[in-house]
């Protein structure tokens, strides 16, 4: 898959041993940065990792910030875009399984990089249960929300 990938400075670290992971796995990965630890702003980095994932330009997402709720909150403003915070791996198995997001956020300061690459491998692997209607139902109407409510992006 082609994954973006972003964060802030206190999502950095996890950031590259994310981008390690996904390399080995055979990923392609486009890094909105930022590329070092300095202190910066959140929203620099995920807006433009989102508006990839909604325009095409990337298949899937995942952000990283200290807490997770950060990347979630700017992700989930862009039509097409579906994030979910997941702090341990059953959370990102019904992330997908049940919600079919193609966004992921994880807070640096929270888990371990142990837990958040076992969270990044579920997430990645685990498909949308788009044969069960109570699912597509639920999916079905939060899309509903998002075509009244936020922007829809030019040429997409
Ligand atoms: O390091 P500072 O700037 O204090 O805090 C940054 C983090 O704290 C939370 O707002 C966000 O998770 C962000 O990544």
């Amino acid at each position: 898959m082609k994954i973006a990938v972003s964060s802030d400075h206190a999502g950095f670290a996890l950031k590259e041993e994310i981008k390690t992971l996904l390399a080995t796995e055979g990923h392609e990965i486009i890094d909105f940065g930022p590329y070092n630890e300095e202190p910066c702003d959140l929203p620099d980095y995920v807006y433009p990792a989102s508006l990839a994932v909604a325009e095409g330009k990337a298949d899937r997402g995942i952000f990283v910030d200290g807490v997770g709720y950060g990347s979630a909150m700017i992700a989930n403003k862009i039509y097409g875009v579906y994030a979910a915070v997941c702090q341990d791996p059953f959370c990102a198995k019904l992330a997908r399984s049940h919600s079919n997001t193609n966004v992921l956020c994880l807070g640096g300061k929270i888990i371990g990089s142990g837990i958040a690459l076992e969270i990044v491998t579920v997430w990645l692997t685990t498909d949308y249960l788009s044969h069960i209607e109570k699912y597509t139902n639920r999916v079905n109407k939060v899309m509903q929300i998002s075509e009244k409510h936020l922007k829809k992006l030019s040429g997409v």
